[in-house]
């Protein structure tokens, strides 16, 4: 079970982040409670990748800081144990077989051989992979990919979890795999945080939701608030709320405190 601390999952105050004069981040401040799904939208370029990179602590902020389950980000050695990512182009070994891929995982983790051996099938069961887990993984669906790289970012059990388009490309009966299985996560107290611009995968797992634009959030709230902020009639979906506040950002900006 993962741990809860008094302190939000995820704690991020006033993210600054620029490349040479390109600023990629502005003044992004997000509070997010264990245990819940955090829905991150944003168009191309946003600058969803840059966040997560400094809420996982492989970068670092210009200005502000970020704490996970109230450990510093900027102590990597500390955070590595609480974290899980999954980045849009996962890093897999085409010569491993699944099986050999979540073994290598599991021993850079420090698990024990007998639980990382019985993590594995657990997961290989639930994934739908049990069958092809001997097989090289550059034979595999991108879908199989996908799941193999979903479950080496959960095998130690994280407290947080960070997903970077996880369903991007994948066949429906994957993609509901994936999706039922953050919401497993979820109810078991793991803190979710989902960046994507696929509407309907927010829509359906997700308790809050940021929405990102130029790298600043100009809008927060549980999915059905977002819709009526943005004064969508009662057929509008999260898509009309999320045009509605991104093509007009100064109009349609919505802070944290409305
Ligand atoms: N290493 C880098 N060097 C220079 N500019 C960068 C770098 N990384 C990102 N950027 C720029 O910062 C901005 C935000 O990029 P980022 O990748 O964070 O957005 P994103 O929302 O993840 O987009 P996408 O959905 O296309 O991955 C973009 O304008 C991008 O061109």
């Amino acid at each position: 079970m993962p741990s809860i601390d008094n302190e939000s999952a995820i704690l991020a105050t006033d993210l600054q982040k620029s490349y040479g004069s390109e600023v990629a981040l502005d003044s992004l401040t997000l509070d997010i409670p264990h245990g819940t799904v955090y829905g991150f939208l944003g168009p191309n370029g946003a600058g969803k990748t840059t966040t997560m990179r400094l809420l996982t602590g492989l970068s670092d902020p210009d200005r502000g800081s970020v704490r996970v389950c109230g450990v510093e980000a900027s102590d990597r050695r500390a955070i590595a144990g609480r974290v899980g990512y999954l980045p849009e182009t996962p890093p897999l070994y085409d010569e491993f077989s699944a099986r050999e891929q979540l073994e290598y995982v599991a021993d850079l983790r420090d698990i024990s051989r007998s639980d990382a051996r019985e993590r594995i099938d657990e997961y290989l069961d639930q994934f739908e992979l049990a069958d092809d887990a001997d097989k090289r993984i550059d034979g595999y669906s991108k879908g199989m990919k996908q799941k193999t790289a979903f479950i080496q970012s959960v095998l130690h059990d994280p407290d947080v979890l960070y997903l970077d388009e996880p369903t991007s490309g994948l066949d429906p009966r994957a993609a509901r795999t994936i999706r039922e299985s953050i919401t497993a996560f979820a109810d078991a107290g793991t803190t979710v945080f989902l960046s994507t611009h696929i509407l309907p995968v927010v829509e359906a797992v997700a308790d809050e939701i940021g929405v990102l634009f130029d790298g600043r959030l100009v809008a927060e709230g549980t999915p059905t608030e977002v819709q009526a902020r943005a004064e969508t009639d009662e057929t509008g979906s999260l898509e009309d709320a999320f045009l509605a506040v991104t093509s007009e950002p100064e109009t349609g900006m919505m802070s944290q405190s409305e």
